[in-house]
């Protein structure tokens, strides 16, 4: 994911850390050559004036102005390596600023696409994969369904138990749901205490239906919870491409209209006609 808002470095700040070692290491030298050149200089200033040849006086007079330009030098590059330690740590602080951008797009993008409960992929997400798997369906001639899960009596747990207990009951339930899921497959919290499940090269009717009933063995399983074990029933209805639909939308349709058949008749599951 590329970060839009998070100002971009034009150098990394790491590259600009190397050139400061090679800005020490040049001062460094030229700092040695400076003390070189003044001890040089003041041996040769230490002969008195006449003693000195006209060569000797020749030279130190160009060694003296030598000696000045490399403290000039010197001196400028202690404000290059001061100025380019300013830019590091401004370059610093923008990548952490960086890292925090994208740290926040990350959990934004995760908190838009999951549900906050449970975890589960919400709806959007849901229908994302959905409509994935539908391009993929058509394209390769496969099979896939859609089941929608209702919880049975879920407001009785809420009204005798509380909100808080009702809570955990849901994710129990999503932690079941998800154990239950294969790779290709997905299962998302609609909202409340409705559940879509999405399979994908659902081979026939029987291998749906054995899935189906399975789900509602393991979602009626008792919840352990600190205040005694809860047990709830799920109905659910189930659609198939292309037979019930050829959309997204079609097929969830259709599944909430058999889950509701399901409930109405206690039969636990039901196709979509
Ligand atoms: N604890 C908890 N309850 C929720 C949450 N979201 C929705 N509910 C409750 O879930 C219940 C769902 O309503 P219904 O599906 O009509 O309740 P039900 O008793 O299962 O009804 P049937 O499906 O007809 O059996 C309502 O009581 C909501 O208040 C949630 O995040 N946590």
């Amino acid at each position: 994911m590329t970060p839009s808002s998070a100002p971009q470095p034009a150098i990394p700040s790491d590259s600009l850390s190397a050139v400061l070692g090679q800005a020490e290491h040049v001062q460094a030298l030229v700092d040695e050559s400076a003390l070189a050149l003044s001890t040089l200089n003041s041996v040769l200033g230490q002969q008195s004036a006449q003693a000195q040849s006209q060569e000797v006086k020749q030279a130190l007079a160009q060694s003296q102005a030598v000696e000045e330009k490399v403290q000039d030098a010197s001196d400028k590059l202690v404000l290059v390596t001061q100025a380019l330690e300013g830019e590091i740590k401004e370059r610093k602080a923008l990548d952490a600023e960086l890292a925090l951008v994208t740290q926040q797009e990350e959990v934004a993008r995760y908190a838009a696409l999951h549900d906050s409960l449970t975890g589960l992929p919400n709806r959007t997400l849901f229908n994302d994969r959905l409509e994935h798997s539908l391009a993929q369906a058509r394209r390769h001639d496969l099979a896939l369904a859609v089941m929608f899960l209702d919880l049975d009596g879920f407001k009785q747990v809420n009204d005798t138990y509380g909100h808080d207990v009702g809570d955990v009951v849901l994710k129990t339930i999503a932690e079941r749901l998800k154990e239950n899921t294969r790779n290709d497959d997905t299962v998302s919290r609609l909202g409340g205490d409705e559940f879509l499940y999405l399979l994908m090269g659902a081979a026939d009717e029987q291998t749906v239906a054995n899935l189906a009933q399975k789900t509602i063995h393991r979602v009626q399983l008792p919840c352990q919870l600190s205040t005694g074990n809860i047990s709830v029933l799920t109905s659910i209805g189930i659609s198939l491409f292309p037979r019930n639909g050829v959309t997204a939308d079609a097929l969830i349709k259709e599944a909430d209209a058999a889950m509701y058949a399901a409930k109405r008749d206690r039969t636990g599951y039901a196709f979509a006609k």
